[in-house]
């Protein structure tokens, strides 16, 4: 028997003892960067000659590590590594596959500050922010475990006399695991140990920026007991050998998290029928988002103006749920913005190795370009209220900026930005404000702030996202207690960390005997 699900503790810092372990973990580190990384498939290291570095964001200078750079020959061969291993692996029972789960989450809890540490050094999370990202990534090992250990036996149906029916689940095969640089080992273990526990094997694709805590990652299901060639580590060659094993006629599933662009693509793509395909491919698809806080009139202003800020800015609001949107009705918007942007200024951006640093960099340059892109698009379609510059000497460090006074329909207020950036909107009612805040294509998360019940309950049955939230911020779902996904193009509503998710890496299949 395993003990009941509870999400992981996040570290409190205050205390000197854990503040020490960490400074530990991340002198640690520092004194593992540089190394070179293989592809695995079937359990073999593969040096290839094209690589990728990735690099910290906060020192552009500093190397992280270096991945070799997968090729179709590869991707082909990973394909025929995770096939071999997928007619042993559907075969070991739920069980065994979930304790292989359940240690993976204890030895990663035992190493979680460096784990953490990766964070910070490869994408440029603050100390709260990668605690949390590790956090998660235990969750998913433990949630996901006990959720196949439930579904092993599958569902009663009813049976008639003389009759014996059962309904249960088998997996699907060789699944495609493609994963964003902003929750690196969180979403990337996540997709990727979902699929595994279900019986599939996978080929896991990280993302390029970050590939290292990827690797790290996988090493730790090895020594967790997993068999060679359930998880194939293959990175590098991004859209090009990407999109190769999406079209690949025997890959089964594909399970993508990113942007919009791409993951429209992708869906696209695995729709077309290969010669040889024998099935039709299940893509899940996590996407973006534009999500909204609203403010009420009747309100706790201040709790309104620390939410936002937490969900706008928290990890430069580089998160997919991250507050791009303060709709606030006209009584309360002069209030709630002023301390916005009072509580904005005294946010702390710097170096994420330093405990004290609210806000390190944005990931890379190409991001930082697009983000500075958008401020000028802000200015012109708003006020800037605070924020607005950058610096990429030495990172890709992004000023937290407010926009006041912004249209519903201005590029900022529509379009994803995944930066420090935040837009104010006045509304006079608050249909309105659920009016503009259903204005966009996405629907992930959002927050509604109120005292008033009547527009609470109004909210939750019209404000349109998958994930909305009452008097708190609109960030940091935690996994068996929030179910993380959203509607429209924010992606294919399924609900990672929730109860149904394992089901879509399986299929079902009803037995009949009649006696
Ligand atoms: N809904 C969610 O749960 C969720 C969670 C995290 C991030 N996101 C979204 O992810 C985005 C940020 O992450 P990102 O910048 O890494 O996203 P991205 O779309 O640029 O990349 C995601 C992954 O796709 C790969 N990729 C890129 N082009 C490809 C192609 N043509 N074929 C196959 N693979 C390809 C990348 O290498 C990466 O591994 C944001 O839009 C954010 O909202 C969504
Ligand atoms: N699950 C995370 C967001 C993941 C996307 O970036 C949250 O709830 O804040």
């Amino acid at each position: 028997m395993t003990v009941p699900y509870k999400h992981e503790p996040f570290t409190n810092f205050t205390i000197e003892q854990e503040a020490a372990a960490f400074r530990q973990a991340l002198a640690y580190v520092e004194t593992q960067l540089g190394q070179v990384y293989p592809i695995i498939i079937g359990g073999k290291r593969i040096v290839t000659e094209e690589k990728v570095v990735s690099t910290n964001p906060a020192n552009k200078q500093q190397e992280v590590g270096v991945v070799s750079k997968a090729t179709k020959a590869l991707a082909d061969e990973a394909m025929e590594a995770a096939l071999s291993a997928f007619e042993t692996w559907k075969r070991v029972s739920p069980k065994a596959r979930a304790d292989v789960l359940l240690r993976a989450a204890a030895m990663l809890r035992r190493r979680k500050h460096e784990f953490s540490a990766w964070l910070v050094k490869e994408v440029g999370k603050p100390w709260k922010e990668a605690d949390a990202d590790t956090a998660e990534a235990i969750d998913f090992l433990e949630y996901y475990a006990r959720q196949m250990i439930s579904l092993a036996e599958g569902v009663p149906v009813l049976s008639r006399s003389g009759e014996s029916n059962r309904f249960f689940y088998v997996p699907l095969g060789v699944g495609l695991i493609i994963s964003p640089f902003n929750f690196p080992l969180a979403i990337m273990a996540g997709t990727t140990v979902a699929a595994i526990v279900t019986g599939n094997t996978v080929i896991l694709r990280p993302s390029d920026r970050a590939p290292i805590v990827a690797a790290k990652f996988v090493e730790l299901m090895e020594e967790a007991g997993l068999p060679q060639g359930v998880l194939n580590y293959l990175p590098g060659g991004e859209a090009e050998v990407g999109e190769y094993i999406v079209e690949h006629p025997q890959t089964r599933f594909i399970s993508f998290t990113g942007s919009r662009a791409v993951g429209c693509r992708i869906y696209e793509r695995a729709a077309i029928v290969q010669p040889g395909q024998k099935w039709l491919k299940r893509v899940i698809a996590e996407m973006g988002g534009k999500d909204a806080i609203i403010v009420d009139r009747d309100a706790d202003l201040e709790l309104a103006a620390q939410s936002i800020v937490a969900s706008a800015f928290g990890f430069s609001g580089q998160k997919c749920s991250a507050c791009s949107r303060a709709i606030v009705l006209e009584d309360v918007y002069d209030e709630v913005l002023s301390r916005v942007v009072e509580l904005t200024k005294q946010l702390k951006v710097g170096n994420p190795q330093e405990q004290s640093t609210f806000m390190g960099p944005v990931i890379d340059q190409v991001s930082y370009d697009k983000i500075m892109s958008y401020i000028e698009i802000g200015k012109q379609e708003g006020k800037l209220m605070t924020g607005g510059e950058g610096d990429d000497t030495t990172g890709f460090f992004i000023q937290p900026t407010v926009f006041a006074d912004v249209a519903p329909t201005a590029r900022i207020m529509q379009e994803e930005i995944f930066g420090p950036v935040v837009a104010f909107t006045k509304v006079r009612t608050f249909d309105e404000a659920l009016e503009v805040a259903n204005n966009t294509d996405y629907g992930l998360t959002g927050a509604v702030i109120s005292n008033n019940r009547a527009h609470l309950e109004k909210a939750r049955e019209e404000f349109h996202v998958g994930n909305l939230y009452f008097n708190r911020g609109c960030t940091g779902a935690i996994v068996g207690y929030h179910p993380f996904g959203g509607f429209n193009m924010s992606g294919t509503d399924s609900k990672a960390g929730g109860p149904d998710y394992l089901l879509l890496h399986m299929q079902a299949k009803t037995v009949s005997e009649m006696f």
